[in-house]
């Protein structure tokens, strides 16, 4: 995940390949309630790790139920609807991060749980969630006799449910169905919980979002429990229901994560298909149905029961006028499809997107005319021009997963302009709600063209603070780096240990041009053997700093580097990136310190490490290699041409690392 305060995309050309989807947040989140609830212990296969799912586990915890991870599988042994002497004794506080399928259905349980069981509850979270409305749910409780209170503002989180309190369940429970349909799911979630007779609940107004309805109904069967339905206005939980595990369970992979790749297929998958496994014609969840928004807008699409292939048909795509209540969430991605279409398209029926986890009508009318987009808004409707004159612009993400995902596909604008742009995704981080790893599966799949993928180089002597400061740097921007002084150390030491003379150049070009060299969470692996520590060594510097004097060598690792230059971005550190490698980098630094400060920071980093190291030898084998770098004809070390210069003799890492970033920003366009 990108925990950075925001990921640069450059402009995309391209996608195909294979994207595993992460398990679907609505199945998820329903799946531990009910196991939660239920007697008996629940495997679950695949379940969603992300920020609601995490907020959900804590809360069952905190009720007392046994959850424990075991490999892949999560086992959940639930309280069998009955909450135990702690509980009820001292009651709980409940923190529900920005979660809606959290609060609403652990709402309905924990209200019904303390009015029949005695207990108090107190349900808080983010002040967005205090700011998402709940009174309708709220009302229909109040109805049923439990008691509620809303803490701060009536009708809104946060809530304390108390009891215990009579319940009247003799008449029908009626709860509004037009604003959002989590109300009615959080009462059919609850409700058997007290189902000791017939249970009828009644959708007052057009019921919303129903296939998320179809979602709870399955489930709950999955747990024994047949509710009964009328049309979509009338639903009964049968006298005697009880939760019963079916001892485990498989979470589909997310249909609305999906549709950014469904997306990425109608728009960029020219020459190959984008296939999408974890959902498809089997699939439980509504969302599955974006794939015909996306066929009517052109996409050629083919379906398995469990995969989807998506690539370009009619380019640029067909305009659209749709209803878009049976796919609120995954629609959010038609609006950023709509940039690229022939003529103006209308979402309708969106009224939803208001409360969700921001006013998502809004945020996307906002962000979209950022980009240049003209848009109108309406009430429960949003249409969106096709844009060809884009601006650079810095997506603002309002905690709002779906809006960083779905901005992610204004980066494939060279499909429709010549004046590609870069778009900026602000708080990437956001994504962590339903799909942490977005943006690694992104890069995984999409093509840029070399050039536009940005480089930072970072050239310097020995000691300079290159490598730390390539960190530092790569590591806020969410960049990869390049340790190029590892490449030349790896050929030395391979060199060195298969008896080859090291100034014997072309014997060494050939050993670096096959070197079996693997990174692997941050340790160096040659043939097999972790040379991490090994490559630290002076007597390894020393030794890379002969076989780089080779320009065969310099040669046999060329591509090697180049291949190092891949989304979102490179910070390369070495001794030529900014003059031989990469001469096309946006920004090179030429990082200095005078020699006395450059053998103490290595004299104390050795020490540090526990290896015995003598000043006055460490002096002067640094300035032998400093003299043999810049004396050498093959790439001498020397700032290129267009280096900014920076002496950090006086400077902290933190100061340092400022500075690049600030050179990095004034280059930007946003
Ligand atoms: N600006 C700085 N101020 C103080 N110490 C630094 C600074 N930059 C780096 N160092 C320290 O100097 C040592 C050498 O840095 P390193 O990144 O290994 O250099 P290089 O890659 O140029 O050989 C490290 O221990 C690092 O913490
Ligand atoms: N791009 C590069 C990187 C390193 N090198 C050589 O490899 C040696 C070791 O590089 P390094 O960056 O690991 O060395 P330190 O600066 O960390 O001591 C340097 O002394 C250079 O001679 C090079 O020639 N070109």
């Amino acid at each position: 995940m990108y925990k950075i305060p925001f990921l640069d995309l450059p402009p995309l050309q391209a996608a195909a390949g294979t994207v595993r989807l992460p398990g679907s947040k609505s199945i998820s989140n329903r799946v531990l309630l009910l196991a939660g609830l239920a007697e008996g212990e629940t495997l679950i296969q695949d379940l969603l790790a992300s920020d609601d799912t995490a907020v959900m586990l804590e809360a069952l915890r905190q009720l007392g139920c046994d959850v424990r991870q075991d490999g892949p599988v999560l086992r959940v042994r639930g309280i069998g609807a009955q909450l135990n002497d702690g509980v009820r004794a001292a009651g709980l506080k409940l923190f529900l991060g920005n979660a809606g399928t959290a609060m609403r259905p652990l709402a309905a349980a924990l209200a019904l749980l303390a009015a029949t069981q005695g207990a108090t509850f107190e349900l808080s979270g983010v002040p967005r969630m205090h700011e998402r409305p709940i009174g309708d749910l709220v009302d229909a409780l109040r109805e049923l006799g439990c008691e509620i209170t809303c803490l701060g503002q009536e009708g809104f989180p946060p809530l304390r449910l108390g009891g215990p309190t009579p319940l009247t369940l003799n008449a029908p429970v009626r709860v509004r169905g037009d604003v959002s349909s989590q109300f009615l799911t959080a009462l059919l979630l609850a409700l058997p919980l007290v189902s000791a007779e017939d249970v009828v609940i009644e959708v007052v107004g057009e019921l919303i979002s129903k296939p998320y309805i179809h979602i709870t109904l399955e489930l709950l069967k999955r747990f024994g429990i047949e509710v009964r339905r009328d049309g979509w206005e009338r639903f009964t939980i049968p006298a005697g229901s009880r939760y019963r595990s079916p001892g485990e369970v498989h979470v589909e992979g997310d249909a609305s994560s999906a549709s950014y790749f469904v997306a990425l297929g109608a728009l960029a998958g020219i020459e190959a298909p984008v296939r999408i496994e974890g959902v498809g014609t089997a699939s439980l969840q509504g969302d599955v149905r974006f794939v015909e928004a996306a066929a009517l807008m052109g996409a050629t699409v083919s379906q398995g029961p469990n995969w989807v292939e998506v690539r370009r048909g009619a380019w640029p795509l067909k305009a659209l006028d749709l209803d878009c209540n049976h796919i609120p969430d995954a629609a959010m991605t038609l609006a950023v499809m709509a940039l690229y279409a022939d003529g103006p398209s209308t979402l309708r029926n969106i009224a939803s997107w208001r409360v969700k986890e921001t006013d998502r009508i809004a945020a996307m009318a906002t962000e979209l005319q950022k980009l240049g987009a003209t848009v109108e808004e309406g009430p429960d409707w949003l249409r969106v021009n096709p844009l060809h004159d884009w601006k650079p612009a810095s997506i603002h993400t309002y905690d709002d997963h779906r809006v960083a995902m779905c901005f992610s596909l204004a980066a494939l604008n060279p499909l429709v302009t010549d004046r590609p742009v870069r778009v900026r995704i602000e708080d990437p981080a956001c994504v962590a709600k339903t799909f942490p790893d977005y943006f690694e599966t992104l890069f995984e799949v999409v093509r840029a063209r070399r050039a536009d993928i940005p480089v930072i180089t970072i050239d310097g002597p020995t000691a300079s603070g290159k490598g730390t400061l390539a960190d530092e740097v790569a590591h806020a921007l969410g960049y990869i780096v390049l340790d190029s002084g590892a490449l030349y150390r790896t050929a030395g030491l391979a060199a060195f240990h298969a008896g080859v003379s090291l100034d014997d150049g072309p014997a060494v070009a050939q050993i670096a041009a096959t070197l079996d060299l693997h990174f692997r969470k941050g340790r160096a692996i040659l043939q097999g053997e972790d040379i991490t520590d090994l490559l630290r060594e002076e007597a390894t510097g020393l030794m890379a700093s002969q076989v780089a004097a080779h320009p065969e060598v310099r040669q046999a690792l060329h591509q090697l580097q180049l291949d190092f230059r891949r989304l979102p971005g490179l910070v390369a550190d070495g001794r030529d990136m900014g003059t031989a490698v990469f001469p096309d980098a946006p920004l090179k630094v030429f990082l200095t310190a005078s020699a006395q400060t450059r053998a103490e920071r290595r004299y104390k980093q050795l020490i540090d490490k526990g290896i015995s190291a003598n000043m006055e030898s460490l002096r002067s084998d640094l300035e032998a290699r400093d003299a043999r770098d810049k004396g050498r004809a093959a790439s001498p070390l020397k700032p290129a041409q267009d280096a900014q210069l920076l002496d950090n003799s006086g400077q902290t890492i933190e100061e340092s690392k400022a500075l690049v970033l600030e050179w990095w920003q004034s280059r930007q366009p946003f």
